[in-house]
Formats: C-alpha cells, structure tokens, sequence
C-alpha cells in the first residue's frame, strides 16, 4: 500500500524549509499519496531519475504542474519544450539546442566576464552589500535580455513573470495569490516582447523567427519559444548565483578551498545547485497504470517529483546534507535528467562560473552580517535578501 502523508509542499512552512519535510517523505517510501495535492510523489533518487528517464511513462504535455492539461486549461498556451512530449518536443529542442550553442557562448563569454569583474570590483569597494539586490539579481540582468535582444524598456517585469510562472506549477494557494499580487502586468509585457518587431537583430529571440523564416517551426511557435526564454532565463539564474553566495558565506572553509583554488568554481556552483536546488520540484502525469516500488500508480495521475530531495537522498550521496564543493556532483538532478534536461544549463554554469570567479580573485574571506530572507514560490527556492561583509583580497 502507498503511504498516506498529512504534508502540504507548498504550504509556507514547508517551503519556509524543505529538508526536515523531504527527509518525512524519502523515508515513508519510494513512493507516497499527498491527499493536500492529490497527487503521488517521489523523493528518493532513484525514482524521481527513473521517472524523469522513462518520459512516455511519466509525460510532460499534460502539464508540469498540478493542473491536468488534459482536463483543464492553463493560463497560457502549453511550452513547446517543458509541456511537450516526443515529437513535438525533440524537433523543437534540436532546433532550440542550435541557438542555445556551446559556439554561441563562447562569443559571449569575454563580454559576460567583463561585466561580471566590474561589478564584483564595486561592490568589494563596498564591502557590505545584499548579494540579491546588488549582485544575483544584476548579473543575469545585465546579460540576458540583451542576450536574448529584448526591447529596452519595461525588463522589470521579467522577475515578475517568472514569479507567476513558477507560481502556477504548484496550487492556487496562498503563496501564488500573495506572491503573484500586483505582478499582473508582466503577463502583457512578456506577450509583447516576444513579438519579432519587438526583438533586435543578432539576439537568440530573432535567431529564433530566422529559424522559422527556414521552415523549422512556425512563427507563432517561435514567439512561444522565445517565451520560454523569458519564462526561464533570469529567476533561475538569479537565485541559482544568489543560493551559491548564501552556501559559501555559510560555509567559510569551503570558500578558503575556492579562494585557494578558483578552477574549483564550477563545481561549488554545481554543488550548490544539488545541495540548495534552485528548482525543488516538478509534476509528471501517468500515460498508463505503472508499478513504482512495489505501489501502483493509476493512468492519468499527477506525480509529483522532488528533485532537491533527489539531490539530498542518503541513498545516493555521502553526507548529502554536508555543502562540499570538492564533492562530485555528477548525476543531481538539479538541471533535470532526460529529455528535457535543462536547455540552459550552459548558460547558467557560465553565469555561475563567471561570477564566482569574479569573487573568489577579489575577496578573501565573505560573511553574513543578517539572517537571509526567503521569497516563498510554489516552485522556485527563491531568496530575497543575503546580507554580506566582504575582506578585499
Ligand atoms: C540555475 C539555473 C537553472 C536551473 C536550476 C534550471 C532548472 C531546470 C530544470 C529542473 C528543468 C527540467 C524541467 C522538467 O524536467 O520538467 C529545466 C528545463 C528547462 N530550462 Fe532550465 N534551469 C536553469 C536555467 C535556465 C536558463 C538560463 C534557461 C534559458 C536559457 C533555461 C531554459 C530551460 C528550458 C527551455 C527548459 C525546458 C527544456 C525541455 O523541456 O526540453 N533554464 N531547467
Ligand atoms: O518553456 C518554458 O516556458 C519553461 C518555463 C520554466 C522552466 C523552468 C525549469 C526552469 C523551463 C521552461
């Protein structure tokens, strides 16, 4: 039988702080019944991989969120990546794969690191500052939408539109309603912007309508694709960069090791990203009746899958609960795994890796000088406030 659990995980006090929750939920079963959801659920590694892995099992084109598409209408068109299965899916992420190239970022490197030293360089001078306000929530800032060729005016609202984005994957409950509160006016902006006269020449949303000008998607899939851009772009990365400062302030002898070794910096940013996942959880919805650890999960069922409880499986990692930025981090599933692993995570290591760089060469030691704030999402671990003191080198 599958184990009944009284949790909610996307009330205030279990997205306040997961990790006494995910260990509740690993250890009741492979799998587990959240009545709150009305969903199953999967917090152990090898489940919650195996899942993402067998995608014709566990789909992606009835939604990735609580809402049934195949019963309910979501608040906007479907993702032709994220809320799309094979065909759909491997025709658009082969052309996606295209734009979002390792070749693309290497241009781009030289102009993001440049960007990345002047501000580290300001705000050493500094010394005390709130690594969200002025720094995780500038960098991606400060390189994406240009990336990307949005219009100039009104990239405010791209944290706003992912705020209701990341929201809606979870209930209509009080973190959405509060959360989403006076944010409305992102949804026209965003519509807006991904329209081709809106979009400058030479950024990979125009890139994109040239891919549709060649007959590889059509061109209202191609303002949707450049939707996918802004819906996953920026907040990702904002609190990707802000969650990798909060563990190295917290952790002053795993920063000595980066500052003694900054070829380590990839790996703190990875490590960061398992051990503090950016992204807690996605929904899948069963294609046909399948057996999972000896439970039974009917077709037609929405199974929810923790990817940072993944991460933190005891099953799987040694010490998981231990911030280690020597640790091999291969296999978290912070990215995702499968076909729809992250399409960006190119782009997030380098923003990671430029920025950490960037501070492991300028500071010699970074503490908090106040409680950090977390900015509840039913999705997205999200943080409001790191307040630190940097030692210039
Ligand atoms: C730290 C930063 C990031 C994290 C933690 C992250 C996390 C994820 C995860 C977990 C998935 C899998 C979703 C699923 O399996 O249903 C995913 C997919 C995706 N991500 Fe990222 N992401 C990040 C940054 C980015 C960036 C910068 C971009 C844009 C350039 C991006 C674009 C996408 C897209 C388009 C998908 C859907 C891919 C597909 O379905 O084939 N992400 N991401
Ligand atoms: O295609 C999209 O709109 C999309 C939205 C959100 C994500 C999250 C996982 C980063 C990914 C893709």
């Amino acid at each position: 039988a599958v184990p009944n659990l009284a949790i909610d995980p996307f009330d205030k006090v279990f997205l306040g702080d997961p990790y006494a929750y995910h260990d509740m939920i690993r250890e009741a079963g492979p799998v587990v019944w959240l009545d709150s959801v009305g969903a199953f659920a999967m917090a152990r590694y090898e489940e919650v991989k195996d899942s993402l892995r067998d995608h014709e099992t566990f789909c992606s084109s009835r939604g990735v969120g609580t809402l049934d598409f195949a019963k309910e209408t979501p608040f906007r068109p479907p993702s032709l990546l994220l809320e799309a299965d094979p065909p759909l899916h491997d025709r658009t992420r082969s052309m996606m794969n295209r734009i979002v190239s390792l070749k693309a970022l290497k241009e781009l490197r030289p102009r993001w690191q440049a960007k990345a030293e002047e501000l580290v360089d300001r705000l050493v001078e500094r010394r005390r500052f709130d690594a969200v306000k002025d720094l995780s929530e500038i960098f991606p800032m400060m390189i994406f939408p240009d990336t990307i060729g949005l219009r100039d005016d009104g990239r405010e609202h791209l944290l706003d539109y992912a705020t209701i984005v990341f929201n809606a994957f979870g209930p209509d409950n009080d973190v959405l309603r509060e959360g989403n509160e006076g944010k409305e006016a992102a949804i026209e902006w965003v519509a807006e912007a991904c329209k081709r006269d809106n979009l400058k020449e030479g950024g990979w949303g125009m890139a994109v309508f040239e891919a549709a000008d060649r007959g590889e998607c059509t061109h209202e899939e191609a303002e949707r694709l450049v939707r996918s851009f802004l819906s996953a772009g920026v907040d990702t990365t904002v609190n990707g960069i802000g969650h990798m400062v909060l563990a190295l302030a917290g952790h002053p002898e795993e920063y000595q090791k980066l500052r003694s070794n900054p070829s380590l910096v990839r790996r703190a940013f990875e490590e960061s990203l398992r051990w503090d996942s950016t992204v807690q959880t996605f929904f899948r919805t069963t294609t046909k009746r399948v057996e999972v650890g000896g439970a039974e999960i009917p077709e037609g069922q929405k199974v929810l899958l923790f990817l940072a409880a993944a991460n933190r499986d005891p099953l799987h990692w040694d010490e998981p609960d231990a911030f280690r930025i020597e640790r091999n981090t291969s296999g978290h599933v912070g990215f995702g795994f499968g076909i729809h692993q992250c399409l960006g995570q190119m782009v997030a290591r380098l923003e990671g890796e430029l920025i950490g760089t960037a501070i492991a060469e300028r500071v010699a030691s970074i503490r908090l000088t106040g409680a950090p704030v977390r900015r509840l999402n039913n999705t997205l671990h999200a943080i409001d406030s790191v307040p630190v003191e940097v030692e210039p080198a």
